[in-house]
């Protein structure tokens, strides 16, 4: 079998970031496999999974709607690609999304992910802040959340599985192969949750 080839994002937000730290996991895997920016449906196409990285969703959602890249991730998730959606890149994938400040927004999403987001759910840029979080239930215990201008996730399906929590509030999910963090782990140096989403892609390899 040939190696895996995962894609990040690379519309708007932290693409470098995450190509790095997925390269970095798949080599700690021992795995053989590339990591590749993308941007067109013909290079989201060949993919084995996605990650979709951090930034301003609104954005990301726009370009990729005009590109025709957004119907393509939709095609690939709905096939069984694993996906993980940084905090703007979870956004992406949820069902609905509204402003803690604006209220109800119209955005461009992917529409997958069964929950509602509240964006900004911990303040502006300035508010941004780290703390240690769990995620005991994909047996990561302590873990670095960065949170920048963070969502939290306001309610959950029925096949969704609660990661994590932080402060009462809802910041890491999982609902099949889709898994979405409000927080940035490639900003931390530690790279256990891409090596888990490393694992999601080689298991459907
Ligand atoms: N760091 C981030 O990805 C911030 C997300 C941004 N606040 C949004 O709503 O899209």
């Amino acid at each position: 079998m040939s190696g895996i080839n995962i894609g990040v994002l690379a519309v708007q937000g932290d693409v470098a970031e995450n190509v790095m730290a997925t390269k970095m996991a798949i080599e700690d895997l021992g795995m053989d496999g590339i990591v590749t920016e993308v941007k067109t449906p013909e290079q989201i196409e060949d993919l084995d999974g996605l990650v979709i990285p951090g930034g301003e969703s609104t954005v990301i959602g726009t370009l990729s709607l005009v590109n025709g890249s957004l119907k393509k991730i939709k095609e690939k998730i709905a096939s069984g690609m694993p996906v993980f959606g940084i905090c703007a890149g979870m956004i992406m994938l949820s069902k609905k999304a509204k402003d803690r400040v604006v209220g109800e927004m119209d955005q461009p999403l992917l529409d997958y992910l069964d929950v509602r987001i509240e964006r900004n759910t911990f303040g502006r840029q300035k508010d941004s802040f780290e703390s240690e979080i769990s995620m005991e239930k994909i047996g990561i215990s302590k873990f670095q959340g960065v949170f920048i201008r963070a969502p939290s996730i306001i309610e959950t399906g029925k096949d969704v599985e609660i990661i994590s929590k932080f402060n009462e509030k809802i910041i890491a999910v999982k609902q099949g192969n889709i898994l979405g963090t409000s927080f940035h782990p490639e900003l931390t140096g530690d790279i256990s949750l891409h090596k888990y989403f490393v694992g999601l892609v080689k298991a459907k390899h």
